[in-house]
């Protein structure tokens, strides 16, 4: 049975329908300080204002009283058609009624301010003149007629604090929140009424009339006056995200599309004004359905972004990677000259993590989760990470910032002094700690590029010494790390197999050719799936300190791509990608993890781990094909 046969098996098998929708239905929008998803019935279920970070106003996500806010026909709860914007992060969607047909489009406005210059692909947006922190959402009869609903329900603070409404008293088309942290402000030419603790507008729409809502977070100058503004507003955004996109160098490919979207979708993860990225938008969507696996992953994690800017660099987007290389040089690092293993998106460090017990969850999956504790681990990849991506970021600027070389020694000194501790692994286990193979894996690709960048900067003692290390690592893992059957291990006391191995592979540890490699590509193509998808390891092998059964990791199964092609196996590295194309969301997106079994996706959503893998997994598919051809 295909994953999508299971997917409509399981669909008809649910006798009471979940009154959460799939993860994978959701539309993700951003202005690059927040972003929102938006449900196919038109209802936006998360937005958190006026940053990632911040609590949620609207967490129907979370628990279906935590607050929503919904533009759409009457009574129509399934859209004709949903698709983006070509090129953007604009939504668009049809609804057909029985009596006409209605588009709505929804954007978080971003862009430059009237009368500023226009932004080009490779120049900064004046400094907060970005993001309008303000949704708007238009509608337009296409034919017929067709009763328009509008209902706004905020919470603040995840659920906790009803709005109180007051209508404007010298404009009955604004209402305002009276108590909100921040304060919403809520406009429309739909006549608006206070119901509560929501306000409703309802209208019909003739063919060829338009209405709009917008809401506001920040400045109320930039609230559009009237419909046109409002639809001139999303015509700007439109235009930013295609002028933003026009920067990359996407190859000409039948892969162009997916291609665009995870860019898109990454772009969208940044928090413009630090350059910070998160590791996905949401938090405590379920790893394992109602299980306790939920975590929030809206904190820059220095592994994830560095992967992030790796993919990026394929794309030939390099600002971004300026951006952070800035983050990095500006975040503080604990005393021992460390980098944390991830921050806040303002480079603030303590991320304590809380339970919210009054939210049910996600489809009843709790708890759910507020900061996230692994902020102080010891993860020993991070500063591999970190040098792997300098060293990038030195090559295509073709040069090495002054204020990053403090970073390099730093974190080739932390390196050296911790490869040989066991940690929590890349997977930020909660078991005991163990003497990961990737961990010192990445250890050795601290010390290889801490080496070449130091031989750049021609200082030869450290480029020696450092050197040095880098061999002693390898030959320690090469002692440890690789099983009787020549397979890479998970970690030194075990023999299961870990999917972070294969970043033995596309780090270049090992030669292409190498037969350890070979046999831990194939070890986990055969023995590490479902259904043809990767987990990053077993859960009943492995103490992560957690319960439940998780689904495949989508990173893992782009890795397995990159892996196949990099060494070689080009035809199953491409069958592999076309597959894992067909499970992409309906609008491209993909969550953290995939349930091959369910045919559903699984944990935080859209993730930028997914999307960056699948953009280094296209572009060495790509670029192999093209070497062929030569
Ligand atoms: O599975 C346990 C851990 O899961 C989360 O970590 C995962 O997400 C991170 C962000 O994308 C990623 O960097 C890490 O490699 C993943 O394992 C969670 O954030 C952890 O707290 C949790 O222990």
């Amino acid at each position: 049975m295909t994953a999508i046969d299971a997917r409509v098996t399981a669909e008809q098998n649910t006798t009471v329908p979940s009154p959460f929708p799939p993860i994978a239905q959701y539309a993700f929008l951003s202005d690059c300080h927040t972003g929102a998803l938006v449900a196919p019935d038109g209802s936006v279920d998360w937005l958190c204002v006026p940053a990632f970070d911040s609590p949620s106003v609207f967490g129907s996500l979370l628990d279906r009283e935590a607050g929503m806010f919904r533009f759409g026909p009457y009574a129509i709860a399934h859209p004709t058609a949903r698709v983006y914007r070509p090129g953007t992060n604009v939504l668009e969607t049809t609804w057909r009624t029985t009596s006409g047909w209605l588009l709505v489009t929804d954007a978080l406005i971003i862009g430059p301010r009237e009368g500023a210059d226009t932004v080009t692909p490779h120049t900064r947006p004046p400094a907060d003149d970005d993001a309008a922190h303000l949704l708007v959402r238009t509608a337009v009869c296409l034919k017929g007629q067709v009763e328009l609903e509008m209902v706004c329900e905020p919470v603040f603070d995840y659920g906790r604090t009803p709005a109180a409404w007051a209508l404007a008293a010298d404009d009955p088309s604004i209402a305002a929140t009276v108590n909100g942290s921040p304060d919403l402000r809520l406009r429309s030419d739909l006549p608006l009424g206070i119901e509560g603790t929501r306000v409703r507008g309802r209208h019909v729409l003739h063919a060829g009339e338009r209405a709009y809502c917008t809401l506001s977070w920040a400045d109320p100058s930039r609230v559009p006056p009237d419909s046109s503004r409002a639809h001139a507003m999303i015509e700007a955004t439109t235009e930013y995200w295609r002028t933003w996109l026009a920067g990359a160098r996407i190859p000409d490919h039948r892969w162009r599309d997916p291609l665009q979207r995870s860019a898109l979708v990454i772009k969208g993860l940044t928090y413009m004004p630090t350059g910070a990225t998160v590791a996905a938008l949401t938090t405590s969507l379920p790893e394992t359905p109602g299980g306790e696996r939920n975590w929030d992953y809206r904190y820059t994690w220095m592994r994830d972004t560095t992967f992030t800017l790796k993919a990026l660099h394929w794309l030939n987007l390099e600002w971004e990677a300026e951006e952070f290389m800035q983050f990095v040089a500006d975040v503080e690092a604990t005393e021992d000259g460390s980098l944390q293993i991830m921050y806040g998106i303002d480079g603030r460090r303590d991320l304590t993590e809380s339970t919210r017990d009054d939210l049910s969850g996600y489809d009843g999956a709790q708890p759910v989760r507020i900061g996230n504790g692994a902020f102080d681990q010891r993860q020993n990849d991070v500063y591999g990470s970190v040098l792997a991506s300098i060293l990038l970021h030195t090559r295509h600027s073709r040069r090495l910032p002054r204020r990053l070389w403090p970073i390099v020694v730093s974190q080739a000194e932390c390196a050296t002094a911790v490869w040989q501790e066991p940690d929590q692994g890349i997977w930020e286990a909660r078991g005991e700690p163990q003497h990961y193979v990737s961990s010192k894996l990445m250890c050795w690709v601290a010390l290889d590029r801490a080496a070449t960048l130091a031989g750049i900067r021609g200082d030869s003692t450290r480029a020696a010494a450092w050197r040095d290390t880098a061999e002693q690592i390898r030959a320690d893992i090469l002692a440890h790390g690789v099983s009787e059957r020549g397979v890479l291990r998970q970690h030194y006391a075990t023999d299961a197999l870990d999917a972070s191995t294969l970043l033995a592979v596309l780090f270049g540890f090992l030669p292409p050719h190498d037969e350890r490699l070979h046999n831990t590509v194939e070890a986990i193509a055969t023995e590490l799936t479902e259904h043809g998808y990767v987990l990053r390891y077993r859960t009943d092998e492995t103490d992560d300190g957690m319960s439940g059964k998780e689904g495949t990791f989508l990173i893992c199964s782009f890795w397995l791509v990159s892996a196949l092609a990099a060494t070689g196996r080009l035809d199953r590295a491409r069958d592999m990608m076309e597959r894992l194309l067909t499970i992409a969301s309906p609008l491209g997106l993909y969550a953290e993890e995939f349930d091959a079994e369910a045919g559903r996706h699984l944990g935080n959503f859209p993730q930028a781990f997914s999307h960056l893998a699948l953009i280094e997994a296209a572009g060495r598919i790509i670029l192999s094909e093209l070497l062929k051809e030569l």
